[in-house]
């Protein structure tokens, strides 16, 4: 029988210990909900208690929801050794677990809390007693562990020996600088898992030397009952080991170990977790990022093609995602291939071989060739007649000061001709707003647009140029378009244009 892992979700507390990140209660609450009943994981950490107002409001907003849902033993607060001041903070939360952060390395003691193990003991001692009065539950984590285990511990010992007579649901082990390697993570872990077997053990580890997922790989080896994960892998410095990740790697790698988290639920709340914070997932990030399942080599795409040479075990499907095929001067006629057969289109060999060259070319000046390029490339390379059929023909945007921006915008579509004024925030949004009332007039749907990114070109000689690429969601498919122009507005307004012209 495989052996149940509790995953804990530390986003909300540790995550938000990431440099210029603070989230507000709402966010809080949407992810608190998403992390407990779309990705499923078994508890979440959401806030250090007495950190501010703001944060005791947004736990009081969780609790009061996790409460009637029988989510409430599943929302933690990470407390302190403080007389009681946490608890009563707790109390005023609605929150009923607690996680203590107590010292777990001598040098931490002495030189933070200024305190002997005896008086520590006695204080955790005194705290666990009223809290347990309160009917809270009890878990501890010994801060600074792995450097503990290193530098003292017997004083680690002689603390673990004290704790199994308390009443703790879970001791938390955390690498709180990162500093293990996952030999160390294996023996130390293993260690106490033989020492304590009753003891509920988690481990936390963080991300300073990129170990995170190897750390937590080698802990649940040795037999710990739960992880700490943050989405994203944010968190204090380099972060913590990052949730997605970790998740492939328990259900790839740890045949014997159960989890119950819901694998297509990972990308969308990291894609979450970064609206809200505003930190962008590196493209190359597993399982999250933007490009961890595209394929961009040339003999890739072939192999795929043939019997799918260069798949693994980790499917893009598993995750809500899909596999692609870059363009650029790695593609072969195979990668084009892939693009096409998206599209629709069909080209003999040897136009095909003339639209690979074309894209190979424009790889080779840095420019950055999508999918919905395609029609564009192929009817300037062939000559075709790309029956374009929304045509931009003109408009007048007007910005100045004190007055809200607009638009007088004349649309061509299927060879009718449509006019309309409109205001917005700013230029692109009342060429939005016009273009809308054009398209609601003709009950026609425009998708809603989810990503705007304006950037100076890669590769451009001079700052002259400015590409927007305009990420758009139509029925949850997601796709992007390019335009490029000196002016920033009229590259949307390309980008837009194209847009048009694929729906
Ligand atoms: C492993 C981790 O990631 S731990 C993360 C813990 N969470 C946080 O730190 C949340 C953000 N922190 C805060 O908002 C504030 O630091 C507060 C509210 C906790 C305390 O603020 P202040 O009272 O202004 O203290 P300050 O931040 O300057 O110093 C921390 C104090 O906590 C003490 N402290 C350190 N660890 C602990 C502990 N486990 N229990 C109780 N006190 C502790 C320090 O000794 C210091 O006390 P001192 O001022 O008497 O010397």
């Amino acid at each position: 029988m495989k052996r149940m892992l509790e995953i804990m979700d530390t986003t909300l507390r540790d995550g938000e210990q990431t440099s210029g990140v603070s989230f507000s209660a709402s966010e809080k609450l949407t992810l608190a909900k998403l992390l407990l009943e779309e990705l499923k994981v078994d508890r979440i950490e959401v806030a250090s208690a007495r950190v501010s107002e703001g944060e005791l409001q947004a736990v009081q907003q969780i609790t009061k929801w996790a409460k009637p849902n029988n989510y409430l033993d599943k929302v933690e607060v990470l407390t302190f050794v403080d007389d009681g001041v946490s608890l009563e903070w707790m109390e005023k939360a609605g929150a009923i677990s607690q996680n203590l952060l107590t010292k777990g390395s001598l040098n931490h003691l002495t030189y933070q809390l200024k305190k002997t193990p005896v008086q520590h003991f006695k204080e955790i001692g005194e705290i666990f007693k009223a809290a347990s009065k309160r009917g809270f539950i009890n878990n501890i984590y010994l801060e600074d562990w792995s450097n503990g285990m290193r530098n003292s511990k017997e004083y680690v010992f002689q603390f673990l020996d004290f704790l199994s007579t308390q009443p703790i649901k879970r001791l938390l082990l955390p690498d709180t600088l990162g500093v293990l390697t996952y030999n160390e993570t294996y023996d130390y872990i293993s260690e106490i898992v033989q020492k304590y077997p009753d003891l509920h053990i988690d481990f936390h580890g963080h991300n300073d030397y990129d170990l995170g997922v190897a750390n937590i790989m080698e802990a649940v080896k040795a037999g710990c009952h739960g992880l700490h994960l943050t989405i994203n892998g944010m968190g204090e410095r380099a972060g913590n080991a990052p949730m997605a990740s970790a998740i492939a790697v328990i259900n790839d790698f740890l045949p014997g170990v159960q989890i119950n988290l819901n694998e297509k639920a990972l990308y969308k709340v990291s894609k979450l977790v970064s609206a809200f914070t505003g930190i962008s997932i590196p493209s190359n990030k597993p399982i999250v990022g933007d490009n961890v399942f595209t394929q961009t080599a040339g003999i890739h795409a072939d192999g795929d093609s043939k019997k799918n040479l260069y798949f693994s075990d980790l499917m893009p499907e598993r995750f809500g995602r899909k596999r692609k095929y870059a363009l650029g001067k790695m593609s072969g006629k195979a990668n084009i291939q892939k693009n096409l057969q998206e599209l629709g289109l069909t080209l003999n060999n040897d136009d095909l071989k003339k639209v690979t060259a074309r894209i190979i070319e424009l790889g080779d000046k840095k420019e950055r060739v999508t999918k919905d390029d395609l029609p564009y490339i192929i009817s300037d390379v062939l000559d075709t007649d790309y029956q374009q059929k929304v045509f931009v023909k003109s408009y007048v945007l007007t910005h100045s000061k004190g007055l809200r921006p607009s638009t007088t915008l004349s649309l061509e579509i299927d060879g009718k001709t449509f006019e309309e004024n409109a205001s917005g925030d700013g230029q692109y949004d009342a060429f939005m707003n016009a273009l809308r009332k054009i398209y609601k007039s003709q009950n026609m749907v425009l998708p809603r647009l989810t990503d705007y990114a304006v950037r100076i070109p890669p590769g451009s000689a001079s700052d002259a140029l400015c590409e927007t690429v305009i990420t758009w969601d139509i029925d949850g498919k997601e796709f992007t378009s390019r335009g490029l122009d000196s002016d920033q507005t009229v590259s949307a307004i390309k980008a837009t244009e194209k847009m048009l012209n694929l729906i």
